[in-house]
């Protein structure tokens, strides 16, 4: 696993607080390299189009609420195609990768990158890394070399062409396989150089776009002339900066099926209970606007905001009062909620790239409700459990995300032309941006529970806030990363222990 980035960050600061967050550019480090002008200027698709090209100084505020003494404030570089491009077509020698969980929508990402290379630019050297699973056998048993980062160490590559990559789009997964862990810095550079890649797109997550920045701080410092772009994917939503991650769309579309059914089972039985599992590692995003697309549901439970079973304020309180009011309720809870709950019997297993493995908080929870109001003098209850999670990860992506795939292999695609490198591809307030890899991976998006979604949540289901009468309002602050002091929520569960009385 590599460090953050070494290099200085690119700032240019401009008047009234204006300042710009660049990226990297091969100028940046090859001197007097030959430039040619966009051959999207001959083609009849673009040629036509005002502006077509990006103005090289237009770039997009991070911030648009402000007041009228605001500094301008941080900006982003706008992406676009460029008046100029730093490579002839038929010297790129593009690649592929998929790293990390599966998302709607990685497919779709590939066919653009594909068409957008060869429709726009005349590229048609383009490689997927790596299709094929190998077991290769090692000392110690047998190594997966394929999928994700793994993959550039195999000797397996696919050439992707338009026409074999025209229809992915339509189907869920990647082509080209995917894994966790395996970044071995100078084994991937040594196999980008080998193979006289010079164009190399990334699709993943946090820990994927951490693996890119070592990759490009890997390439810069051999001089290299490789661009390193990458592609954001999160089901879970929880890359900063960003507006929205691709998937994220369809999956909270896709999760109101769960919802449905879990609101029909439990409508259909006396004082019925649907509990629905969404994903959600440490963001509760799909949860969250899972709930508020649904109207049906009662309780949504996020990793961001504690929660207690117990007691005044409790969730056992709210479940009866809900089902003598309604007859039955549904409960949506993201998979990272409640784990400070379940650490008793916690092992702190590790997936292959140091996540933290969750327990089934679902059937935990499930399994509690079952277990209270068992007992003598309780509400007879029936309690169905669904855990949609890998149906929804593993859906095609919906039209909406299709369209935001589209404009995110696009933007990747006129980025590296333009020589750019060392950027992510991502929407900011609405447009298309190239921001430097620090930016993404230097925390992850959260829900802000003292913020106006959560609130708007709050009142939509009713639920309790769980923070209890006597909650510290500091502790709560501080659980939402809004200080600077080392806190834990467990440190803000103790303090609404026994609900917060
Ligand atoms: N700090 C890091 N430095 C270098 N490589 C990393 C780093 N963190 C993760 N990686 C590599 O990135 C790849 C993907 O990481 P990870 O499994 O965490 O998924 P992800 O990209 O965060 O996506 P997801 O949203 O599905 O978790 C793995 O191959 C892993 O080895
Ligand atoms: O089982 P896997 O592939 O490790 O992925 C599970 C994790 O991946 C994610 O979907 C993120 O990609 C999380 O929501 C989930 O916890
Ligand atoms: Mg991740």
């Amino acid at each position: 696993m590599g460090s953050d980035s070494n290099y200085q960050k690119k700032l240019v600061n401009g008047e009234f607080g204006y300042v710009l967050e660049d990226v990297p550019h091969f100028t940046d480090y090859i001197p007097d390299l030959p430039t040619y002008p966009n051959p999207l200027r001959s083609n009849p698709a673009y040629s036509v189009v005002k502006q077509y090209f990006v103005n090289m100084d237009d770039s997009v505020p991070e911030k648009v609420v402000v007041h009228k003494d605001t500094p301008r404030g941080v900006h982003f570089r706008r992406a676009g195609p460029r008046q100029k491009v730093y490579f002839a077509s038929d010297e790129v020698h593009a690649c592929i990768v998929t790293c990390g969980g599966l998302c709607p929508g990685l497919n779709t990402v590939i066919r653009e990158i594909v068409h957008s290379l060869d429709y726009m630019y005349g590229v048609n050297k383009v490689l997927g890394i790596d299709v094929k699973m190998n077991n290769v056998e090692s000392g110690n048993g047998y190594e997966i070399e394929s999928g994700g980062y793994r993959g550039f160490y195999s000797k397996n590559t696919i050439t992707l062409t338009p026409k074999l990559v025209n229809d992915i789009h339509k189907r869920g997964g990647t082509i080209l396989g995917t894994s966790r862990g395996g970044h071995d810095t100078t084994k991937i550079v040594d196999s980008i150089q080998d193979r006289g890649i010079n164009q190399v797109y990334i699709i993943g997550g946090d820990g994927t776009q951490h693996g890119a920045g070592v990759i490009y701080e890997e390439i810069r410092k051999r001089g290299l002339k490789v661009v390193v772009a990458g592609i954001p994917k999160t089901i879970d939503n929880d890359i900063p900066v960003i507006d929205r991650s691709f998937g994220f769309d369809t999956a909270v579309e896709e999760a109101q099926r769960a919802i449905n059914a879990a609101h029909v089972e439990a409508e259909s039985a006396e004082n019925g209970i649907g509990v629905v599992k969404l994903m959600g590692r440490y963001s509760g995003f799909i949860a969250m606007y899972a709930t508020l697309a649904s109207r049906d549901v009662d309780c949504c439970l996020i990793p961001e905001s504690p929660f207690y079973l117990e007691g005044k304020g409790g969730l056992f309180e709210y479940i009866e009062k809900t089902l003598k009011e309604n007859g039955h309720m549904v409960i949506v809870i993201a998979e990272g909620a409640g784990q400070e709950l379940l650490t008793v019997t916690a092992k702190n297993e590790q997936d292959a790239s140091g996540n933290k493995l969750l327990q089934d908080v679902g059937l935990w929870i499930s399994q509690k409700i079952k277990e209270h109001f068992a007992k003598p003098n309780r509400l007879p209850i029936t309690l169905k459990y669904i855990d949609p999670t890998y149906m929804i990860r593993a859906i095609p992506s919906n039209a909406a995300d299709n369209v935001y795939c589209t404009l995110l292999a696009q933007s990747a695609v006129h980025g590296a032309m333009a020589g750019y490198t060392g950027f992510t591809s991502g929407l900011v307030n609405g447009r298309q941006t190239y921001i430097p890899f620090y930016r993404i991976t230097e925390k992850q998006n959260k829900v802000v529970i003292t913020d106006r979604m959560w609130a708007r949540l709050l009142s939509s289901t009713n639920q309790p806030s769980f923070l209890g009468p006597k909650a510290d309002n500091e502790a709560i602050e501080r659980a939402n990363g809004n200080s600077g002091t080392d806190f834990k929520l467990t440190d803000l569960l103790r303090c609404l222990s026994c609900g917060g009385q």
